[in-house]
């Protein structure tokens, strides 16, 4: 069977799209999900998303990390499917749409998508990381000289390491750059290797940093070595509320693949 594909990347972090309304694509096999992401072998992707109906929104976002395995939120992914999502003319200005059971809202404006990602109550704070959960879990460790590191063997021990083991965490490294600005570098679960960027870890890292009194500013930039992402947030009686990931999503190419 033949089924169309479209590539898109968000700030590097680059995803395969299947617009899955009619229900053809086979999502249980994990084996070709893991296949199409392959750089060598298949199409080449961080992860893979899946677009299909749902009741009450625009839209359904069924992510997959490029082992096959369906993954927590993506948010460059989600960015990168709204973007999609609008060429189907799915929506005008603004939409809604649901991933894991939870309803999404994003606006387009120019290249930039802005989504608002969900509300996080609980920063654990340890002595040299914090942990938090921004849809995905996040592992954050302020270090320096963050263009030297090697991101992949420390990332990678942290992943396997106490207390995350089999379930893993993603992690981020995370250099400040000046008041409003850091420097971020993840290695994803999943993928099991650096991302030119990570939507859900620079959302950590924006909120930790602020947590840490690393920063006073509720706009936080951040650089990463795909390009710069924008968070805004609030303070919320908890934790923190209205946060919105802000940056380029990008159609790259489309085509079509025979998957047996
Ligand atoms: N690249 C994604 C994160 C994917 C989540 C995945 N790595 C997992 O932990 O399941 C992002 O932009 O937020």
């Amino acid at each position: 069977m033949k089924i169309d594909f479209f590539k898109y990347q968000g700030a590097g972090n680059d995803f395969v799209i299947v617009d899955n309304r009619q229900q053809i694509f086979p999502k249980d096999d994990f084996d070709l999900i893991e296949r199409l992401c392959d750089r060598k072998f298949g199409i080449g992707a961080d992860g893979f998303m899946l677009l299909e109906n749902a009741k009450d929104c625009d839209f359904k976002m069924e992510y997959f990390n490029a082992d096959g395995r369906p993954g927590s939120m993506c948010g460059n992914g989600g960015r990168c499917i709204v973007a999609f999502a609008k060429t189907l003319n799915l929506f005008e200005a603004s939409t809604s749409f649901v991933a894991l059971g939870k309803k999404y809202q994003a606006t387009i404006t120019g290249e930039l998508v802005h989504l608002k990602m969900m509300d996080v109550d609980h920063i654990e704070m340890h002595k040299d990381h914090v942990f938090l959960d921004t849809g995905s879990p996040h592992h954050v460790t302020f270090i320096e000289n963050l263009s030297e590191f090697n991101v992949v063997e420390h990332g990678r021990q942290i992943r396997y390491g106490s207390p995350y083991f089999e379930k893993g965490t993603n992690v981020n490294f995370v250099e400040k750059l000046n008041e409003n600005t850091f420097s971020v570098r993840t290695y994803e679960r999943g993928v099991e290797d650096e991302t030119l960027s990570c939507g859900t870890g620079v959302t950590a890292v924006a909120l930790a940093s602020f947590h840490l009194e690393k920063t006073k500013e509720k706009k936080v930039h951040i650089k990463t070595r795909g390009g710069n992402l924008k968070i805004e947030f609030e303070e919320g009686q908890k934790g923190y509320k209205n946060i919105i990931l802000s940056g380029p999503a990008t159609f790259v190419f489309n085509g079509t693949i025979d998957i047996g």
